[in-house]
């Protein structure tokens, strides 16, 4: 990536526990991004089924094949590297929620299946959780990945952002009534760790549960750069990765931990 990255959101609805026509809708609208300009398009969580977890293991993909396939021919075919959000994937016989990141020569650079289950939304009950942290090189920048839930673990962010990550991106399903909460959680994890936070949040409704999209780029200094409203829309946002050594350089805040006197546990 060069220093200035266009980003494209995709703050999307979900049709509930249908692949096919998730998939022919994101086609379109990473189409639509790229027509925009965009450098990297994010997608939000399990956009391939939604929650529809009662038959996940259904209509999962199975070893990512579906998504690699389609990712890496639009990366391809549009120029562009692509955060493909989350898909519920099937591996072993058991499912993940899982992120799959590609350059723009359709190459998978980065993989991550969620750590955190949140139990809100039953995701223990058939999911499995991941056991590695989602840190890579996109482009020769190291970024890293979280999944939704994952937001509310600072040890977390702090992982990624020790390893050097200076985008953090955070494919979503967050819905009402914690507008709140998500809004505020990236603004402090992009100040604490001087990284951009850059999320992708669904619309919709699936049952009772409304989400509320908000998608948002916040920079390293806590600025929001571009935030949704509830409507299905594409987000842009040109960030300047210049400004992340400078900030850590300003307040030096990695060089200033006492790692010695934190709690180990
Ligand atoms: N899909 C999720 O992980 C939702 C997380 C959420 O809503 C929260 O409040 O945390």
């Amino acid at each position: 990536m060069t220093q200035q990255v266009r980003l494209a959101l995709l703050q999307m609805d979900i049709a509930f526990g249908q692949p096919e026509v998730n998939r022919a809708k994101v086609r379109e609208l990473i189409a639509e991004a790229a027509a925009g300009g965009a450098d990297l398009v994010v997608l939000p969580e399990l956009w391939n089924t939604g929650y529809s977890l009662t038959n996940i293991a259904e209509i999962a993909d199975h070893d990512g094949q579906e998504t690699i396939a389609l990712m890496s021919e639009l990366s391809r075919l549009h120029n562009l590297n692509i955060h493909a959000g989350s898909v519920a994937n099937l591996v072993d016989g058991k499912v993940y929620n899982s992120t799959f990141v590609f350059n723009s020569q359709g190459e998978v650079v980065g993989r991550y299946s969620k750590m955190h289950l949140f139990r809100l939304m039953d995701e223990e009950k058939y999911l499995e959780s991941g056991n590695e942290i989602g840190l890579f090189e996109l482009d020769g920048v190291p970024v890293g990945t979280m999944i939704c839930y994952d937001l509310r673990f600072p040890e977390l962010t702090r992982s990624l952002s020790l390893g050097g990550a200076q985008i953090v991106f955070l494919p979503a399903e967050w819905p009402h009534p914690r507008l709140n909460h998500w809004r505020h959680l990236q603004i402090a994890r992009a100040i604490e760790n001087q990284m951009f936070m850059v999320s992708a949040n669904r619309v919709g409704v699936a049952g009772e549960t409304a989400f509320f999209g908000h998608s948002m780029v916040v920079d390293p200094w806590g600025e929001i750069l571009v935030e949704g409203d509830e409507s299905e829309q594409i987000l842009y946002a040109t960030v300047d990765l210049g400004i992340v050594p400078e900030i850590r350089s300003r307040i030096p805040i990695f060089e200033d931990r006492r790692p010695d006197l934190y709690t180990k546990k």
